[in-house]
């Protein structure tokens, strides 16, 4: 079997190694002569899958993307040929959830406004968005969610409309999947008119596609506005962001939000599972042997942290100042975007940090929030 794989997929030989060659390749450059013969695609969300890529690959069975988007994929196509394919939902969730609840932290830090008195609104309440509600929620931050999809289902949240949601929020992070078609188009839905709606001080975050923001619009508003604060994973026409916007923003990153080293394995590993499936074969394989252990064990507490500890301990998992510091200085170079994608491999979750519990008051909310612990 001749398996082709994004060079910036970790863990690839560990799991797909027994079932046959792998090829590794840069996802963005991907060409169609380089897939003529092979029988399995592991893509990013770099790579557009579709007829042009693919016409020629005739014993093609399947095409994995780790990644929970699937923009980049045609799925019809797929289906005309009868090609499996699959994503990795929720993969991320967990790493996106604390990197949008690290930011805000950040923010509150910097300008001495605690993140526990903001109203924080999500927009899009699938497993991004959830995962960020449930950081804020265990610290105690009040949340309002809108997502007219979710809020038609059974799920028993609360929601509410976005306008209202922009009215009343102190922080909106965005959560959504891009679409251009569909009762409720993400494309642009914060246009110049939305923008210029945000109440005073709002801290806008988007972690989820660049063009779900006008990003000229963005500009516009941020020269006239300095009291709305940006946070800026994803940006419009990656991988080349609009110079002018980086410095408008609070923090900037290359859309590596998702991109733990627990999200990364996960993904691989459920493309492993549903490979798997289709060959019908049973898996040997399992994700816990595939992760190394923390720099630092365990941190022993020996009172309630407050904001600046719980911003502390967010620090020694992922320090976010890293990453906007470096993307500032090389979003301009050669490919720099996304040479610190590639090389972004220093990322934690808070799992991956234990809090042992020397204060004997109540700290369950920081293994609600996702540190583990002993004792906590
Ligand atoms: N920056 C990153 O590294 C990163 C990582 C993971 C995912 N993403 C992006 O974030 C998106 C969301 O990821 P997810 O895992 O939460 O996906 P998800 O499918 O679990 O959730 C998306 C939610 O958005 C809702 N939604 C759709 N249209 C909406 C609209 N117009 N208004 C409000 N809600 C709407 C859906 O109903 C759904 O509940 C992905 O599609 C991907 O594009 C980015
Ligand atoms: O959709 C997703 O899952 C994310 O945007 C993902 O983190 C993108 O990362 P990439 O596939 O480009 O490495």
């Amino acid at each position: 079997m001749k398996i082709v794989a994004d060079e910036n997929m970790p863990y690839v030989d560990a799991l797909f190694g027994d079932l046959g060659e792998i090829i590794r390749v840069d996802g963005r450059s991907l060409q169609a002569q380089q897939l003529s013969d092979i029988d399995v695609l592991l893509v990013r969300s770099v790579t557009k899958v579709n007829a042009g890529l693919l016409a020629s690959c005739k014993n093609l069975q399947f095409v994995g993307t780790a990644t929970i988007g699937m923009d980049h994929i045609d799925t019809q196509y797929l289906d005309s040929r009868e090609i499996g394919y699959a994503n990795a939902p929720g993969c991320n969730a967990t790493a996106v959830g604390e990197y949008a609840f690290i930011a805000m932290l950040e923010l509150a830090r910097r300008f001495s406004e605690p993140l526990k008195d903001k109203v924080v609104g999500i927009v899009g309440a699938g497993n991004t968005g959830s995962a960020v509600q449930k950081c804020l929620e265990a610290y105690g931050v009040k949340t309002l969610l809108h997502d007219p999809f979710v809020a038609q289902s059974a799920d028993p949240r609360a929601f509410v409309s976005l306008d209202r949601l922009v009215e009343l929020c102190d922080v909106i992070s965005l959560h959504v999947p891009l679409t251009k078609t569909g009762r409720h188009p993400t494309w642009y839905l914060f246009d110049e008119k939305r923008l210029a709606s945000l109440k005073p001080g709002t801290w806008l975050l988007n972690c989820c596609r660049g063009e779900v923001i006008d990003n000229r619009a963005l500009i516009a508003l941020k020269r006239q506005r300095e009291d709305i604060k940006l946070v800026l994973d994803v940006w419009e026409g990656e991988p080349h962001p609009m110079p002018e916007l980086v410095p408008l923003t609070e923090i900037a990153t290359p859309h590596i939000a998702g991109y733990s080293l627990e999200g990364k394995a996960r993904g691989t590993f459920m493309l492993y599972q549903a490979l798997m499936a289709r060959l019908d074969k049973s898996g040997d394989k399992s994700m816990d042997s595939l992760l190394p252990a923390l720099w630092s064990h365990a941190v022993t507490l020996n009172e309630q942290p407050e904001e600046k500890g719980l911003l502390t301990l967010s620090r020694l998992v992922y320090d976010l100042r890293d990453d906007d510091e470096l993307f500032r200085q090389r979003f301009l170079n050669n490919n720099g975007f996304d040479l610190m994608r590639k090389n972004h491999k220093h990322r934690r979750e808070f799992s991956a940090l234990t809090l042992a519990n020397n204060a004997c008051s109540d700290v369950d909310w920081l293994s609600n929030i996702g540190f583990s612990g002993v004792g906590l």
